[in-house]
């Protein structure tokens, strides 16, 4: 039986030996080397994890496969969450995978299409919240402790358990090596929080003997968790209105915020923002120059990166990993957008040469 790639670490991961976990073999993804793109940015060695290969489309997946495997083992009937999106597609489909309702909360109007998709069609019941992601994140909390759902989102420390497994693959397939640093998209903080956590288990096994400097990347429309770094604080100021591009870290009051900026202190790392026009124009370096398709969020990372280059903050002799989170087809009309549209033809070989051979 193929063993799913969360699950080869099952022995660090706190779900009942009875359990059977509920997977659809979600981890194990790439390690891209990508030396064009570090020849572009200027730095010895970048490698992509492309957490957007998971089943669902992002790194969600390695949270919720725990988490709702936790939820059957605790006997909960129903499982819940406020999303930005990916953490709702994901919930759905484990979900459905478990045979257990998922109830979702979503900002109206700002939820990327492929991921409503996703949770509608996956059966989830889909809340099309009048709010932002943090006020249908205090709604959730209340319905959870209402009625007995179990939460999901990365409050739920399982999700992190799962999450972690990134940090513990990019250690295996750098042949145990650990890569100076680690840029990633903070939103709700529970990623940088669980990565971290990730590689610290590993060095306290003694697999590795350090640990990578972790860079967390926001929008600057939504960057909570950089001002209070900016100021050297343990906590955050809320942000009553984030706005950004990047509609997956639309969120201006995140849950892990002191673990995350602990980590990020913990590990001589730092945080930084970057604009939406920076973000866009990662995601094209990193389609154009790799193939690697990626949503906005995702590509907040290598937009991070470059301008920590250029700031001359990340050396130029560095071997950095930089996370890319979701996949590019969960957000298909900011792509269209941004995008040239494509030249319409006739079907006839005067018309498409003439497209083909003009600028
Ligand atoms: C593509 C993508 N990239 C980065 C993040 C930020 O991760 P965290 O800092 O751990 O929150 C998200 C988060 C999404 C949600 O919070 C949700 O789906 O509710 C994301 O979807």
């Amino acid at each position: 039986k193929q063993c799913p790639s969360v699950w080869k670490y099952r022995e660090i991961l706190p779900i009942d030996e009875t359990q059977e976990p509920i997977s659809i073999e979600e981890g194990g993804t790439p390690l891209y080397r990508c030396d064009r793109l570090a020849d572009k940015i200027g730095i010895k060695g970048l490698y992509v994890k492309h957490e957007g290969l998971n089943p669902t489309g992002s790194f969600k997946d390695r949270g919720m496969t725990v988490g709702v495997s936790k939820a059957i083992e605790l006997g909960m009937k129903t499982v819940a969450c406020a999303s930005t999106g990916n953490t709702s597609a994901s919930l759905g489909i484990y979900g459905a995978r478990a045979g257990i309702p998922a109830v979702v909360l979503l900002p109206e109007g700002k939820v990327a299409l492929g991921k409503v998709a996703q949770a509608l069609m996956h059966g989830a019941k889909v809340l099309s919240v009048r709010g932002n992601f943090d006020e249908a994140l205090v709604l959730v909390r209340q319905l959870c402790d209402d009625e007995k759902f179990y939460l999901l989102n990365s409050v739920n420390p399982y999700r992190l358990e799962g999450q972690k497994t990134i940090g513990f693959e990019i250690i295996d397939q750098l042949g145990f090596n650990v890569p100076e640093r680690v840029v990633l998209p903070v939103g709700n903080a529970g990623n940088i929080t669980a990565i971290y956590k990730g590689f610290k288990e590993f060095m306290n096994i003694g697999i590795t003997d350090k640990v990578p400097r972790m860079t967390g990347i926001q929008s600057e429309g939504a960057a909570p968790i950089v001002d209070a770094y900016r100021n050297g604080r343990d906590d955050i100021t809320p942000e009553k209105n984030p706005d950004t591009i990047a509609t997956a870290i639309r969120i201006g009051n995140p849950v892990n915020a002191k673990k995350a900026l602990k980590a990020i202190y913990e590990s001589n790392g730092m945080a930084d923002t970057v604009t939406d026009d920076e973000i866009v124009q990662a995601q094209r370096d990193l389609a154009q120059l790799e193939g690697i398709g990626v949503e906005p969020a995702s590509a907040s990372s290598v937009a991070g990166l470059k301008k920590l280059v250029n700031d001359g903050i990340i050396g130029k002799d560095e071997t950095v990993v930089c996370v890319t989170t979701g996949h590019l087809l969960k957000d298909p009309q900011e792509v269209v957008d941004v995008c040239p549209k494509p030249v319409v033809v006739d079907a006839t070989m005067e018309s498409i040469r003439n497209a083909v051979f003009s600028d």
